[in-house]
């Protein structure tokens, strides 16, 4: 049940990753325990002195909390009131270990369906990592709560995989990496090195059963690791307990299960995009059109003419030339309607001054941007 059960494989290219570290690894038996998180740690600088990203995904402020006060309560509301009371303890046994500075950052899956809320947390995570600080986060326990438990990091992990727009999700457990049934509990279960597709019965295959402080077992890594697979992103699970392992992701390599992306990451973000109800409409003149088509640009405001509709940060609108009312695309506008339409026709360095705040230089981000059919092809080729 451990790393020697898996042998060698490459890892994905990849430049930005998400790591979820689950409270197996941390909890020890006064609070959290460092001896796992160093080599987890190391990585992490490593990678950043590689010229790669890392965005940490940590659970165990429950684990945390219990070593603060521990009254034997248990349910929700306790272990909310824990995760409250070890969360502080968390960034700052992380910020211990690591020679980056650290940054909280609290999330609910809420957050990441509202799009302007989405928006808000892509751009903060955006600036830390340019920063090149490292965001650690955590489920905003006090206020999420998925049914009756307490949400799951591996979840959250998965849609900031899709956030951060990462090359790579990595899941550091206690065991070394999926098995074709849950080895704790079935002799017979063996190592799965590689999945190509994670399936419904691949997961009710893998059983949750978590130890007492994890809270979804192989379940949730599984509907993880299928949910960034959707978003073109590979997921690596692997066993954060062995050093000699987690050394090795530095090398690129990976003794664990991988589980491959389904599709082309840019291409899946395109496809939700190009099938998301539009809000709005906003016209553009000549010069932005090309720009658009033939450069890959994203939208400023310069090139915008008006707007129809009342739309809000993050919703997705129509873009179309104004001359000839022709359908160019469809984008995730940065700023609201009617802020649109006061900057409308003005340069990008003027939108501060028009409106008191500025979220960027683009009406559009070029990321945010889909171009319809023939138009696409320009802007590829
Ligand atoms: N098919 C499976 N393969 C591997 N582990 C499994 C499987 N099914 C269930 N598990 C259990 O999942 C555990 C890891 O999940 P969990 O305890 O939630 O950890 P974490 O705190 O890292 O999220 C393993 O220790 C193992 O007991
Ligand atoms: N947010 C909770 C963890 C929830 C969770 O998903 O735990 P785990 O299965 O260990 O990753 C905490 O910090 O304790």
């Amino acid at each position: 049940m451990n790393a020697s059960d898996f042998t060698s494989q490459s890892l994905p290219d990849w430049r930005r990753a998400v790591l979820k570290v689950g409270s197996s690894l941390l909890a020890g038996d006064a609070g959290l325990d460092p001896n796992h998180a160093r080599a987890l740690a190391g990585f992490i600088d490593a990678a950043f002195e590689q010229g790669r990203e890392v965005v940490l995904v940590s659970s165990g402020a429950v684990a945390a909390g219990r070593a603060r006060i521990d009254d034997g309560g248990s349910g929700l509301v306790p272990k909310q009131a824990m995760a409250a009371l070890g969360q502080a303890s968390l960034i700052g046994f992380w910020q211990q270990q690591l020679r980056r500075p650290v940054a909280q950052v609290l999330l609910s899956h809420d957050d990441l369906r509202n799009r302007r809320r989405y928006l808000n947390a892509r751009a903060t995570l955006r600036e830390l990592l340019r920063l090149r600080a490292l965001p650690v986060i955590n489920e905003n326990d006090t206020v999420a709560v998925d049914e009756l438990k307490l949400g799951d990091n591996d979840n959250l992990a998965a849609a900031v995989a899709s956030l951060v727009d990462a090359d790579l999700l990595l899941i550091a457990t206690d065991i070394g990496g999926l098995y074709s049934a849950h080895p704790r509990l079935d002799p017979s279960a063996r190592p799965i090195q590689r999945v190509e597709r994670v399936t419904d019965a691949l997961i009710d295959a893998a059983g949750g059963g978590a130890g007492t402080l994890g809270t979804g077992g192989m379940r949730t890594k599984l509907e993880a690791a299928a949910k960034a697979a959707t978003a073109g992103i590979a997921t690596a699970l692997f066993c954060g307990r062995d050093p000699a392992v987690v050394a090795a992701l530095s090398r690129d390599r990976l003794h664990g299960t991988l589980v491959e992306a389904a599709d082309d990451r840019l291409r899946a973000r395109k496809q939700w995009l190009r099938h998301a109800p539009g809000s709005g409409v906003v016209f553009v003149d000549r010069g932005a059109a090309d720009a658009l088509r033939t450069r890959g640009a994203s939208l400023l405001p310069g090139g915008v003419v008006r707007v129809v509709g009342d739309f809000r940060r993050g919703d997705p609108v129509d873009i179309v030339l104004e001359s000839d009312e022709l359908v160019l695309g469809r984008g995730l506008v940065q700023y609201a309607a009617d802020e649109i339409r006061r900057i409308a026709r003005r340069r990008s360095q003027d939108i501060e001054s028009v409106l008191g705040f500025r979220y960027g230089e683009s009406v559009i981000h070029r990321d945010d941007l889909v171009l319809t059919g023939a138009h696409e092809k320009e802007r590829e080729a």
